[in-house]
């Protein structure tokens, strides 16, 4: 049977997306196709280096011991995975367990798509200082459904205003929950406020890494 390379598991509370303060399991999977300047995970970028090798039923039997009620599945990019549908599709089949999972915005979603209640998107759109935009894949926009999120991690005044080009076109907040969220310590976060002040961005949200606030910001396994 197939294997997943996890190169962390934990529980802690979930810092990012609509689901943020709530204990959930975090299962980062290795290997990403993008190389995004301010990443705070780039350790797991590679596909080589330390990794746990599991399969979905054993990845499922963690979830279930641990005895959280939320999954995130991260990475690295999640989606990358050709077997992902199988270790998707054994932590759903857990009764009450909701599965969130953190994609970057290059991978089509659409195969994921009318799965099931339990299972939502958090997908960034990456701005330009990340220096991966080109990478995106619009098409995604039209896949989003009312439960999924959107984020768009900010560095820069040009992120900034490229963030509100975006939502705009895509009618992001029609389709979708829209977070903007500061690079971690880069742009003032009062900046992004003042911003969403000024041109009355009353369907946004603003959000700042919870976890990089309770713990160390470079300590890993939180
Ligand atoms: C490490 S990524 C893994 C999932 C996927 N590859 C992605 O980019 O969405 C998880 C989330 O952390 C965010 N992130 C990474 N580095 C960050 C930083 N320095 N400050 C704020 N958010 C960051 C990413 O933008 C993404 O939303
Ligand atoms: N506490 C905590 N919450 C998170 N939400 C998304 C994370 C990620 O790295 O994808 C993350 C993380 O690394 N830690
Ligand atoms: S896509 Fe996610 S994991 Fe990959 S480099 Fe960017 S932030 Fe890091
Ligand atoms: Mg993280």
């Amino acid at each position: 049977m197939e294997t997943f390379k996890i190169a962390e598991s934990f529980v802690s509370i979930n810092g990012e997306g609509k689901k943020a303060g709530r204990l959930a399991m975090f299962i980062r999977l290795r290997g990403c196709n993008l190389n995004c300047s301010y990443c705070d995970t780039k350790w797991a970028i590679s596909k080589k280096g330390d990794a746990e090798l599991m399969t979905a039923p054993e990845t499922a039997q963690m979830v279930k011991e641990a005895g959280v009620e939320l999954v995130t599945l991260t990475g690295g990019e999640p989606l990358l995975d050709e077997n992902i549908s199988g270790l998707i599709g054994s932590i759903l089949a857990l009764p009450k367990v909701e599965l969130e999972i953190e994609t970057n915005g290059s991978i089509p979603i659409r195969p994921w798509r009318e799965r099931d209640a339990r299972l939502s998107m958090t997908m960034d759109y990456k701005l330009p200082s990340s220096g991966m935009e080109e990478s995106m894949c619009l098409e995604n926009m039209e896949e989003l459904k009312p439960w999924d999120v959107v984020k768009f991690v900010i560095g820069t005044r040009e992120d900034l205003e490229r963030a509100k080009e975006i939502t705009d076109r895509f009618s992001l907040c029609e389709r979708a929950i829209v977070y903007f969220s500061p690079v971690f310590g880069a742009l003032l976060p009062e900046e992004i406020v003042e911003f969403m002040k000024e041109h009355k961005l009353n369907k946004v949200r603003f959000q700042i890494q919870i976890h990089k606030v309770v713990w160390d910001p470079e300590q890993k396994g939180v």
